[in-house]
């Protein structure tokens, strides 16, 4: 059965995103310090110059399924729909440029969805394709993407939530502790990221100070 809105709204809240190519520091360490420092859900981004292929981007993509699977955190796989469905992931994550979304739902059955979307079109053809929830962005300036559209500063979500659309939305691009608040101010279900966690000197750290401007934000909003 597909996943509901609400589980994925609370899937989408500190969803951690890295590959071999974000960390100096080894993925399977990294992963474990932000699954203690409380991410909901992780996504195995395995792009870019030097990173893995084949053989062992699947034994990587399998070792850090493990230890998702032992903390309970959902498992998503970036591009790779073979891989994702080669390991039973929970799920796969596609952009514009990746496997079209309604041949990638057909693949894949009730495992979870997720698609980037940059423009309302964009937005309208992904829900019609069966996505569970959106990635939009990039919010603020962002390293970690070489192909990178210019930041949006959440306007994109702000228009989908005016328009009445209420699928699950994920931002993403440049976000810290800093600025996190002000992107669930927009209308996101939660904050997506790469270097806030993978550069950490403390990842686990960086995590819970990520967890604790959600949480700030959402006693604020509730005196409000
Ligand atoms: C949660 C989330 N949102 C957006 C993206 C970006 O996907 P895409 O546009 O396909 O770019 P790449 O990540 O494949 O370079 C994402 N991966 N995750
Ligand atoms: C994958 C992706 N999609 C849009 S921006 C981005 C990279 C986000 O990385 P960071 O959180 O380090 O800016
Ligand atoms: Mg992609």
């Amino acid at each position: 059965m597909r996943i509901q809105a609400n589980k994925m709204k609370e899937m989408l809240q500190l969803y951690f995103i890295m590959g071999t190519q974000n960390t100096n520091s080894v993925p399977l360490e990294v992963l474990e310090q932000a699954i203690s420092g409380g991410i909901t859900m992780f996504q195995f981004r395995e792009k870019g110059r030097g990173s893995l292929s084949d053989l062992a981007k699947e034994e990587l993509a399998r070792n850090l399924m493990k230890l998702c699977k032992i903390h309970s955190v959902p498992f998503i796989v970036n591009d790779d729909v073979d891989l994702a469905l080669a390991i039973d992931a929970n799920g796969v994550h596609v952009g514009q440029d990746d496997e079209k979304a309604d041949q990638v739902r057909r693949k894949i059955g009730d495992k979870i969805l997720g698609v980037s979307a940059h423009t309302m079109d964009e937005v309208r053809k992904a829900i019609e394709y069966g996505a569970d929830y959106l990635g939009i962005g990039p919010i603020f300036p962002t390293e970690s993407k070489e192909d990178a559209k210019p930041p949006n500063g959440g306007a994109l979500i702000k228009e989908i939530r005016k328009a009445g659309i209420s699928i699950p939305i994920v931002g993403i691009g440049g976000i810290t502790a800093e600025n996190a608040a002000a992107v669930m101010e927009t209308g996101a279900d939660g904050i997506s990221l790469i270097s806030a966690i993978s550069h950490a000197k403390n990842p686990e750290k960086a995590a819970l100070d990520l967890k604790l401007s959600l949480l700030s934000n959402n006693r604020r909003k509730s005196h409000s």
